[in-house]
């Protein structure tokens, strides 16, 4: 199927459009309703005609934004009416909400004058936390947008002005670095005399273009001093006192092209007339003012962007208006003054000066190598620091400049933002702290070896976690081979004095040997069997670094199986005398945490075994979740409902716990749905001991943990961090076999935490 095909499939099926809305509060019972509407609902209300600020506290207007347009200029198609604009509207709020987390309604209005515009988004401020202006056309769009500036005490914001602007702004920025240029020498020609583009050239001088270097172009030609037709007191402003009167003789020997008009404005033969290292935006959408294969069929030396996704250099406003709504409305700002668009240039030009994280080039084909470079002058939308960065770097300005209504800690705010990308990066993030912050405070980073030292996605989790203060690495393997590989990634500098062992070539071996012949020799290990362990199995050299606290954890399996990588582990570091060996997942969704065990080692538990995987499974909870734990010990029989030996055994279990652990809030035998639902608990077996929904599951068997615990990531929706094995003497984590750069410094996080916590 072609991409119309694709495109109008994906808005019709199912239910039809792209967004819907969603309750925040719980409204199952008559008590909800009570509170959330007639009687209840009577308080907030009247506590905000009290004191209107209220209403920031009382309803969602703090985090909703109105995309509101007339559509008259929807895209690069034109005047094709506001039912039409709809769908390009309902994107916006989708990127909003995927973005920022921004609650969004798209508003088309029937309005054929700027006052029509205007009267109905006045009419609209009580509801709004902000407008965002869109697809209106210019000139009308600057009288709308600076009318409702003045008289709105929410901020106000044209995206297609601004927007663009400031993100075509902070690639420029990019290009000129690249290519050598000084932005004050650059020699400009912006097509199109619109909302985005009289916004793009007016930044551009903002950010030092000389006036008289640049020339606007519209569908008439050049913007000249004195030029009557076509002309508007916008475009007045960058009239150029220049002899040039046609696009093609304006682009002659330009540095910059800037297009913002429509599709196939420009031709090869203009592009092949530019100076040398051309910078080209073709920006219209969908089709750009001339295609990136045209301009590389003549110029070979162009940097290119377009406002489509599937070319290299995305140049599009998304990439500012989701992070710009984001850190204004989080201060309560009245407006978007110039300095917080400032603020939003500088941060996304430097992010795409930073290492791309593997979760994003995942989201695109053919990007493994992306780097700051000419295919990747800014960020990619899919980047989650966009959020991080420009956000907060907004926040600041407009705290700044004072025109916030509310001081925020700019620290805190990056972590509540990272709360909103998801549950993962807002659990990983505490515990990466906490993990900093002891490391500080003891003075000293605790030493994870990495048997897969030759592995580049080690290398390059490695280089995270020394630089974020995690820890310190141990890499093993053939030192050449990891030294060759730590310059062919750049990272020589980040790794530079880290500790790399090969075991055929380190003293140590032969003392490590001698101790496997003691652990193992009744088991089958000669002398020279163990020699060959230690060096030909890294796993064999890192557990006994481990055992004989050399290091204090291990991680490994990214390139192993799963018994190979814990199989050294196991029969050197070994299980603690008191403990069950068992595998641990927690599993996270946006408002619950769980966890559940055994899901990867004991294929059938008995009673013993069940009770000590109960117990260390709440231990480690008790650290993680921002709740008592509370354990249900589960089957398919609820408290003897049905007799049979495997129900039976987990009764006994749950009776070990409470005798040896009276502390814990558990019970069993129980089925799942009882175990999760307190009111159902309450309503059919009143003397449970759970007092509420347990978040701490325990399966009977191997076959219930490991299947549940799947269909709970793939069809509930959970994120999972784990399997963290439990019961091992010194901690030991399996990497899940091909995971990624981020999923390995998690798990070396999450392990050294587990140090820092004795567990
Ligand atoms: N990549 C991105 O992030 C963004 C891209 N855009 C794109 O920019 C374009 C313009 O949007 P917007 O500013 O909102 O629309 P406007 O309607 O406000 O402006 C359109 C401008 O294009 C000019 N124009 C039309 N045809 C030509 C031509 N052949 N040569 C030169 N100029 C021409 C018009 O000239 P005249 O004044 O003479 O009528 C007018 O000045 C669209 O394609 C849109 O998709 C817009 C916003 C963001
Ligand atoms: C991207 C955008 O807003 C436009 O093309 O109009
Ligand atoms: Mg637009």
């Amino acid at each position: 199927m072609g991409l119309r095909e694709d495109a109008l499939n994906y808005h019709s099926k199912g239910r039809k459009g792209k967004i819907e809305t969603g309750i925040t509060k719980e409204c199952k019972n008559q008590k909800d309703i009570t509170l959330a509407y007639s009687p209840g609902v009577a308080e907030p209300c009247k506590e905000i005609a009290r004191d209107p600020s209220l209403v920031y506290e009382y309803t969602a207007k703090g985090n909703l934004v109105a995309v509101v347009t007339n559509g008259t200029a929807v895209l690069g198609l034109g005047a094709i009416g506001p039912m039409a604009g709809k769908p390009v509207m309902e994107g916006k709020a989708v990127l909003f909400k995927m973005f920022a987390d921004i609650d969004c309604y798209d508003i088309e209005l029937n309005a054929k004058t700027p006052e029509e515009i205007i009267s109905a988004c006045r009419m609209l401020e009580p509801t709004f936390g902000g407008i965002n202006l869109e697809d209106i056309k210019a000139p009308e769009c600057f009288e709308v947008e600076e009318k409702l500036r003045e008289e709105l005490d929410i901020p106000v914001f044209h995206d297609d002005q601004h927007g663009t602007a400031i993100v075509s702004g902070a690639a420029l920025l990019n290009a000129c670095e690249i290519t050598g240029r000084n932005i004050s020498d650059v020699k400009c020609v912006v097509n199109g005399a619109g909302a985005a583009a009289i916004a793009c050239a007016q930044m551009y001088i903002n950010l030092g273009l000389k006036k008289e270097n640049l020339i606007l172009c519209d569908s008439k030609g050049v913007v000249y001093k004195g030029r009557t037709e076509g002309m508007n007191k916008y475009k007045e402003r960058f009239e150029n006192e220049t002899r040039k009167r046609t696009l093609a003789e304006a682009i002659e020997g330009a540095d910059f092209f800037c297009g913002l008009s429509v599709a196939g404005a420009v031709t090869k033969e203009m592009v092949s007339t530019m100076a040398r290292d051309p910078i080209i935006f073709a920006m219209a959408n969908p089709d750009p003012e001339i295609s990136p294969m045209d301009i590389k069929s003549v110029r070979q030396d162009a940097i290119i962007a377009t406002g489509r996704s599937d070319y290299p250099n995305q140049v599009n406003n998304v990439l500012g208006y989701p992070y710009i709504f984001r850190g204004t409305m989080d201060v309560l700002s009245r407006r978007i003054n110039e300095e917080m668009k400032m603020a939003a240039v500088h941060a996304i030009a430097a992010l795409a000066k930073e290492d791309i994280p593997e979760s994003v080039t995942k989201s695109y084909a053919n990007s493994s190598e992306l780097g700051f470079g000419r295919e990747y002058l800014i960020p990619k939308p899919f980047d989650p620091r966009l959020l991080l960065r420009v956000a907060p770097a907004v926040a600041k300005a407009a705290m700044d400049t004072k025109v916030s209504r509310k001081n925020i800690d700019l620290e805190q705010y990056v972590d509540q933002l990272e709360s909103r990308l998801g549950i993962l990066q807002s659990v990983t993030r505490k515990i990466k702290r906490n993990v900093v912050v002891a490391n500080r405070t003891h003075g000293k980073k605790l030493k994870v070896v990495l048997p897969e030292g030759t592995s580049p996605k080690i290398l390059k989790a490695a280089e995270i976690v020394r630089s974020e203060g995690i820890c310190e690495p141990i890499l093993i393997g053939n030192i050449e081979k990891i030294k060759q590989l730590i310059q062919e990634i750049k990272l020589e500098k980040q790794l530079a004095g880290v500790e790399i062992i090969d075991p055929s070539d380190d003293k140590r071996t032969e003392k490590y040997a001698s101790l496997l012949l003691e652990k193992r020799a009744r088991k089958g290990v000669t002398r020279m069997g163990a020699y060959e362990l230690m060096t030909g199995d890294h796993h064999y050299f890192a557990s006994m670094m481990v055992d004989s606290g050399e290091a204090d954890a291990f991680c490994s399996g990214v390139h192993h199986n799963y018994g190979d990588t814990l199989r050294p582990a196991l029969q050197i570091i070994g299980t603690k005398a008191d403990k069950v060996l068992a595998g641990i997942y927690m599993l996270l969704w946006k408002d619950k945490s769980i966890f559940v065990a055994d899901t990867t080692v004991n294929i059938n538990s008995n009673a013993e075994q069940l009770a000590q995987i109960a117990i260390q499974t709440h231990d480690m909870a008790k650290i993680y979740l921002n709740e008592l734990p509370r354990v249900a010990m589960l089957s398919f029989s609820n408290f003897g409902s049905t007799k049979h030996p495997e129900s039976d055994k987990v009764c006994k279990a749950t009776d070990i716990v409470k005798r040896l652990r009276p502390d814990i809030e558990i019970d069993g035998e129980m089925q799942a749905d009882f175990a999760l639902s307190s009111e159902l608990l309450e309503r059919s077996y009143g003397f449970s001991t759970l007092k509420g929904p347990a978040n701490v599951l325990i399966f009977p068997d191997l076959t219930s943990g490991n299947i549940a615990y799947k269909l709970l990531s793939k069809l509930g929706g959970a994120t999972s961090i784990g399997p963290i094995l439990t019961g091992m003497k010194k901690p030991v984590n399996v990497l899940a076999r091909n995971c990624d750069i981020e999923e390995i410094v998690n798990l070396i996080t999450f392990t050294i935490h587990r140090v820092q916590n004795g567990m």
